[in-house]
């Protein structure tokens, strides 16, 4: 049985723009996350309080939250690696919602977080109890879920493990990273089955990208099991810097587009998503890789 209604988890500002190769102005992150909210996400990934030697384009996260126009009923994340990136996340403006992030596959972790998977573990275990004490609510993401640049297939109980940990030490939702975007349907089911023994199916997100075009006929198939959170990212942005030729997270405009014709509710505005889309789009000089976005006339900048 399919969901009545989908939360829709933005995260271009982040995950997107994390991967582009020029400096994104601050500004230019503020309109977009603002336009988003217009739109009517009621989450938006602002940004990331991590190393800014590994991912410069994150530096000015503090920045950005300072500016944006906060809306009620929205939440703002960051992604939070460590007691470090707590400690600036707590000084910055207006943190409610923090995330964390593991990995399934020992390769990604250490090139990602430069450290195994349960050392991270421990790691987010003291970061997501510091923050709950703190008041603030700890979203966990898994990455490579459904196969590793360096590793190739990733067992699903291995991806149950790390959610299940995850979850025990507190967070509230666990996301689900395709990072390379390799996975297909009856791969993404047994996964979310395997999960399901540790993680109750509605605490997780679906997480896709879309580098072999499967990412909604994923959300579908893990919908149909019961995920009725999948993150996405306005105008396809994004990709992966430790996996070549990937692309962003699914678009936002292309699940909408599905869901809305399916009549699954998610409280999102389909023209001013597109309006979101195009201001970034623009910005970044290139046309959205969002295929409904390029069907509605958002052209080349
Ligand atoms: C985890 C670390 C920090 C370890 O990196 P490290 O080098 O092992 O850390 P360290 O503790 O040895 O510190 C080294 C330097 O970094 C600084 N530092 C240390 N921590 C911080 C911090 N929080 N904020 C700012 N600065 C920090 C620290 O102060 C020191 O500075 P120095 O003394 O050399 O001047 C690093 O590997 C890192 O920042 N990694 C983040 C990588 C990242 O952001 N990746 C993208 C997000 S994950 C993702 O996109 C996947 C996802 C979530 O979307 C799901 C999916 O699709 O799969």
């Amino acid at each position: 049985m399919l969901p009545q209604t989908v939360k829709l988890v933005e995260v271009g500002p982040r995950d997107g723009l994390q991967n582009e190769p020029g400096t994104v102005p601050t500004a230019t992150k503020v309109a977009l996350i603002d336009r988003l909210g217009a739109a009517g996400l009621t989450v938006i990934e602002a940004g990331s309080f991590v190393s800014p030697k590994w991912v410069p384009q994150m530096a000015d996260t503090a920045a950005v939250l300072a500016a944006i126009q906060r809306r009620p009923g929205v939440s703002y994340p960051v992604l939070v690696p460590n007691m470090k990136g707590l400690e600036a996340a707590l000084a910055a403006t207006g943190v409610e919602e923090i995330a964390v992030f593991g990995a399934a596959s020992e390769s990604f972790s250490q090139r990602n977080t430069n450290c195994s998977i349960d050392d991270g573990l421990a790691r987010f275990a003291d970061v997501t109890a510091a923050a709950r004490e703190k008041g603030l609510r700890v979203r966990g993401y898994v990455s490579c879920v459904l196969g590793c640049p360096y590793e190739g297939r990733i067992a699903p109980e291995a991806v149950a493990r790390v959610a299940g940990a995850l979850v025990d030490m507190g967070c509230y939702e666990i996301s689900l990273g395709d990072t390379i975007g390799a996975g297909t349907p009856l791969a993404a089911q047994a996964m979310v089955e395997a999960v399901a023994e540790r993680v109750p199916r509605e605490r997780l997100a679906a997480h896709f990208h879309d580098t072999y075009g499967q990412a909604l006929a994923n959300i579908l198939a893990v919908m149909e099991r019961g995920v009725a959170v999948v993150d996405c990212s306005v105008a396809g942005l994004g990709g992966c810097p430790y996996a070549k030729g990937a692309s962003g997270n699914v678009a936002t405009e292309d699940v909408l587009y599905m869901l809305d014709g399916m009549g699954i509710a998610t409280g999102v505005d389909m023209s001013a998503l597109l309006d979101a889309s195009a201001m970034i789009s623009q910005a970044l000089g290139r046309s959205p890789a969002s295929r409904v976005a390029r069907a509605m006339g958002c052209a080349a900048a």
